[in-house]
């Protein structure tokens, strides 16, 4: 096959560095492709995600890949509305990277060495309300921008500290400046926070093969779909502030076996910014049920008051 695969993908460097990682891994398999950057909305704008909407970066990737303008699409899984796309196939879920948020803060300082009143910017609603629940009397101020615009403001005095995803800075190559890797009993990650989604269309099939082949991850995608599930199911958006992870774990059957499982923890804030928190360990083969028993047990909490893509 001398069919050249063409990737979409958007400008950032954090969009091309994990483009990259996919261009390699299916070079190394044979493959021919180039690299297409697309400009998005979300790329074009300043205004806060939860204005925006869901999908600001995802949408226009997605149409150049239905209109064969390219062939592959590689998203950060988290950004992806929760609604899959008829005309496209996530043929592949690389290995995650680890799924923790981090702090990156000055002079080296964790979030317990953080004095009351100091600033720490997010613009993401599910860092915040899970910021304020540690009742350290944080000052947490409105954040948007590339992982080098927001670490810059920790750099040039204007915030005392940032919360970002850890593998988007793993990506830059930038772990050196995290001061603190944020536990999830602390802080619970975005569903799907650290997981790649590579899209191709839904009648590629010899594209749908190569990608899913080459890139997809059993464990990684079992543990992303029962955290999308779960937030699907809160009918939440992607500024929404709802938190999942789950983990590959041991459990032994009946017998004594060793058998493999998944455990999701979940969190959703109410209005009042209360947290309310579940937890659940289901088959690997059943992720989207656990994900929706987990959301409805956080609905029987009371999180139903929250639904709508801007709680
Ligand atoms: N919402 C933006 C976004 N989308 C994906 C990542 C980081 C990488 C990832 O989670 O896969 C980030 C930055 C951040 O949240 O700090």
């Amino acid at each position: 096959m001398t069919r050249t695969l063409r990737i979409g993908t958007r400008g950032s460097a954090l969009a091309l560095a994990q483009t990259g990682t996919v261009a390699e891994a299916l070079k190394a398999a044979g493959a021919q492709v180039e690299i297409v950057v697309i400009k998005t909305p979300g790329d074009l704008s300043d205004a806060p995600i939860a204005q925006i909407g869901i999908g600001v970066f995802t949408s226009a990737l997605r149409d150049a890949l239905a209109n064969d303008e390219i062939d592959i699409a590689v998203h950060s899984y988290k950004d992806l509305p929760t609604a899959p796309d008829p005309r496209l196939v996530i043929a592949a879920v690389p290995q995650r990277e680890d799924p923790r948020d981090a702090l990156v803060a000055r002079d080296g300082l964790t979030l317990g060495e953080l004095l009351p009143g100091s600033t720490v910017g997010t613009g993401s609603p599910r860092r915040a309300a899970q910021l304020e629940a540690l009742g350290l009397g944080l000052n947490i101020v409105p954040l948007r921008g590339n992982v080098d615009t927001r670490i810059g403001k920790v750099r040039s005095g204007e915030l005392d500290a940032v919360v970002l995803a850890r593998a988007g800075i793993a990506r830059l190559g930038r772990t050196a400046e995290i001061t603190e890797n944020l536990e999830p009993i602390q802080m619970l990650p975005a569903p799907a926070q650290g997981a790649l989604a590579v899209e191709c269309r839904i009648d590629d099939v010899d594209a749908e093969h190569l990608i899913q082949s080459t890139l997809d991850d059993s464990a990684s995608r079992a543990a992303v779909t029962a955290e999308r599930a779960m937030l699907a199911a809160l009918e939440a958006g992607c500024s929404a502030p709802v938190g999942a992870l789950a983990d590959v774990v041991e459990d032994l059957d009946d017998e004594g076996k060793v058998v493999y499982r998944l455990s999701l923890r979940g969190v959703a804030a109410t209005p009042e910014n209360d947290l309310l928190r579940a937890s659940a360990t289901g088959d690997l083969t059943a992720a989207e049920e656990l994900g929706r028993a987990l959301a409805a047990e956080l609905l029987d909490l009371g999180a139903a008051v929250l639904s709508g893509p801007e709680a």
